[in-house]
C-alpha cells in the first residue's frame, strides 16, 4: 500500500456581523470569517491538505476567488469536490487531524456536528476526523479577534 500525507493551512479576516461558518456549521458570534466563499477556514485547510497529499496544487489553483462559481458557496461542496479529484486518482482519505486558532466563540460545543459534516462529505468514519481548538492567548492578530487560522494533516492511501 502506497501511503501519502498532507498538510495545509488557512486564514481568513473576522468582520463584525458577519456569518461564520466553521466545519459547515453556523457559529453565533459577533463577528464572522469574511472571503470569497462561505470562509471557512478548517474546511479550507482539510481541502489543501487533501490536495496537498495527492499533489494535486490547492484550493485557490481549482476554485479561483475571481469566479463567481464560487461566491459565497458552502465549503462542504468544495471539500467534496476535492475528495472526487483524489477518489479520481485511486486515494482513500485515512485520517484527518486539525487545529483551529481562534479567540472566541469556544469551539469545543461544535466538534461533534463539525466531525460529523467532514465525515459525511469526505465519507470516513467520524472517529477518524480530529478536530481542536486553542486560542493564541490574546496575543496578535488572532488574539486581537481579528482573524481565525485553521490547520490540518491528513493521511491518504491506495
Ligand atoms: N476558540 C476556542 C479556543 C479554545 N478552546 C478550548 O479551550 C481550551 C483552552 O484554550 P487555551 O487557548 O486557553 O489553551 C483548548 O484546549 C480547547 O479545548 C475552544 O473550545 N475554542
Ligand atoms: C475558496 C476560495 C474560492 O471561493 O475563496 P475564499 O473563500 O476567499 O478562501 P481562500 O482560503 O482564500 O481559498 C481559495 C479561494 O479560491
Amino acid at each position: 500500500m502506497k501511503i501519502k500525507v498532507g498538510f495545509g493551512f488557512d486564514v481568513h479576516q473576522l468582520v463584525d456581523g458577519h456569518p461564520f461558518f466553521m466545519g459547515g456549521v453556523h457559529l453565533e458570534a459577533q463577528k464572522g470569517a469574511f472571503g470569497h466563499s462561505d470562509a471557512d477556514v478548517l474546511l479550507h485547510a482539510i481541502c489543501d491538505a487533501l490536495l496537498g497529499a495527492a499533489n494535486l496544487r490547492d484550493i485557490g489553483f481549482h476554485f479561483s476567488n475571481k469566479d463567481e462559481r464560487w461566491k459565497g458557496i458552502s465549503s462542504l461542496v468544495l471539500l467534496k469536490e476535492c475528495v472526487k479529484m483524489l477518489t479520481e486518482k485511486g486515494w482513500t482519505v485515512g485520517n484527518i487531524d486539525a487545529m483551529i486558532c481562534l479567540e472566541a466563540p469556544k469551539i469545543n460545543p461544535h466538534i461533534p456536528a463539525m466531525q460529523k459534516n467532514i465525515a459525511e462529505a469526505i465519507g470516513i468514519e467520524v472517529e477518524d476526523v480530529s478536530i481542536k481548538a486553542t486560542t493564541n492567548e490574546t496575543m496578535g492578530f488572532i488574539g486581537r479577534q481579528e482573524g481565525v487560522v485553521a490547520y490540518a494533516v491528513v493521511l491518504i492511501n491506495k
